[in-house]
């Protein structure tokens, strides 16, 4: 950067003349900031309209899961990630899934809870009381906000009152539970709260400060299980040697934070695929991983009386069909038609029988061959490009590298050297 990141009024600007002003701004050559600019028109609008000061848009691949039978009904699914081997994995344990009947999973109504932190509150326990004697006068207030929600079948359903402390600091939390129906629900809740914040500081008697939804989406669990056919896995000890893998994840965070980052490489990709808030359902997904004071494994593997596999899922998945980006992006709507979902809790239920095959998948792969082989040999086609392959070239380079068994840019950049004939072939 040469020039000043401060520049006012930067957001007035259209894309074009925004990626100008960062052209100016950074001292670069334009074509080196080009892959920026890089989308067609009609996305280049879109994006406009979606964030602020958008220059462009990132193409992450999106890829379809194949395989996947989830109560009975079959699905292609929409994954959008950056990774390699997440869709392969995730097809490979549908496909053994498959054997003894795919996924069956169940969920929760879509409730969704919105927060009102109340300061200042001279008898805090006393204004628990008088705030859920005014429940139905709340609830009520809180309905009139969102009248389309309720004709849909929605609306709110409850509310709880807290006493959080923190030593010296306490306050009074009011938790309003919605039924958002095919809502994400952030929007339609934060509404309510807001509506709801000068009704609640005059019962409560307090200041009320922050009216905002909870990503500790507790409420609105779904779940995931499958059996895994033994002979299928690869053998009783490979079910053994999965059922082991999880034991440690359930014993030791270390292990959970990577375990659970195995399961959301599936979850993350299809939240992405269909516009939802990625980080909304990471939030909540990790925080429920150590509801008990403890981080631990989302999903639990255990084997059955015949000796198959029983992998199960539950956690939370506030995702949408009709908010956010699910609306505005044109990917998102078509991620969303070829799953063929009718209700966002059908495709929170889907999403999850991908998060459990997607772990199945890569605790297989480490109890038994070890995860390199697998991805990497998949990764090998990033680290051809990487080294400068063209088309034409990546296939035999990747062919060499996986039987190599080196999957890395300086092996790629030699090999690709040989077989350009530039350089001599090395003695082994
Ligand atoms: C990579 C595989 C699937 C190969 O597995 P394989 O056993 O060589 O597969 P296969 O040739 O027997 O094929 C079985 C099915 O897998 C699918 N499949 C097979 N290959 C492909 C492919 N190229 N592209 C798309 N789909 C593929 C496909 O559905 C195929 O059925 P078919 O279509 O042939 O009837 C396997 O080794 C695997 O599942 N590995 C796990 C990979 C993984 O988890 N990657 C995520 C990245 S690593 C990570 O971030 C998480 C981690 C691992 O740290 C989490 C943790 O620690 O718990
Ligand atoms: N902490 C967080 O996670 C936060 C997330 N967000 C963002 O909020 C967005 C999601 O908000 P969300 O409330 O889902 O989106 P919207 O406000 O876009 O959609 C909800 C509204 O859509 C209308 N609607 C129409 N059909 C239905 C239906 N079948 N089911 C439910 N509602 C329906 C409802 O009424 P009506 O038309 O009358 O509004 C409802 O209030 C995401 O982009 C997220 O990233 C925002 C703030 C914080």
């Amino acid at each position: 950067m040469n020039a000043s990141s401060r520049i006012p009024g930067f957001y007035k600007l259209d894309p074009e003349s925004r990626f100008r002003r960062i052209v100016e701004a950074s001292g670069l050559p334009a074509e080196q900031l080009l892959p920026l600019r890089q989308t067609d028109a009609g996305m280049a609008a879109i994006a406009d309209r979606m964030i602020e000061n958008a220059v462009g848009t990132i193409a992450i691949p999106l890829g379809i899961a194949a395989n996947f039978l989830v109560n009975g009904a079959d699905y292609l699914v929409p994954m959008a990630t950056e990774e390699p081997s997440v869709v392969a994995a995730a097809s490979n344990a549908a496909l053994i899934a498959r054997e003894r009947g795919g996924f069956r999973t169940s969920g929760n109504a879509p409730v969704m809870i919105a927060q009102v932190q109340i300061l200042d509150v001279a008898d805090p326990h006393g204004a628990r009381l008088r705030l859920l004697e005014a429940g139905d006068e709340l609830i009520a207030l809180a309905n009139e906000q969102d009248p389309l929600l309720v004709k849909l079948g929605g609306g709110a359903r409850a509310i709880e009152v807290r006493l959080v402390d923190s030593g010296d600091f306490r306050c009074v939390v009011l938790h309003l539970q919605v039924d958002v129906r095919d809502a994400m629900g952030a929007n339609a809740v934060n509404t309510m709260a807001e509506a709801l914040a000068p009704r609640i500081a005059a019962i409560a008697r307090g200041r009320v400060l922050l009216r905002i939804l909870s990503n500790k989406a507790d409420l609105r669990l779904v779940r995931a299980r499958a059996v895994f056919d033994a002979e299928k896995l690869g053998g009783p000890d490979v079910v053994d040697g999965i059922v082991n893998a999880y034991r440690f994840a359930a014993a030791d965070p270390y292990r959970a934070a990577t375990h659970n980052k195995g399961i959301m490489n599936g979850i993350s990709a299809v939240v992405l695929a269909t516009g939802n808030d990625t980080r909304a359902i990471e939030a909540g997904a990790h925080c429920h991983a150590c509801r008990d004071g403890r981080y631990t494994s989302l999903s639990h593997f255990e084997k059955d009386a015949d000796g198959h596999l029983v992998g199960t899922l539950e956690l939370p998945l506030a995702l949408g069909l009709i908010g956010g980006a699910t609306k505005t992006h044109p990917t998102a709507q078509a991620a969303v038609k070829l799953l063929g979902v009718e209700s966002a809790v059908q495709l929170a239920e889907i999403t999850a029988a991908v998060g459990l095959a997607q772990n199945t998948a890569a605790l297989r792969a480490l109890a038994t061959e070890g995860i390199q082989r697998g991805h990497m040999s998949l990764h090998a086609r990033n680290v051809a490009a990487a080294a400068g392959a063209v088309e034409g070239e990546i296939g035999a380079l990747v062919e060499r590298l996986v039987a190599d068994g080196h999957v890395r840019l300086d092996r790629a950049q030699q090999i690709l050297a040989e077989l350009r004939g530039e350089a001599e072939a090395p003695a082994d």
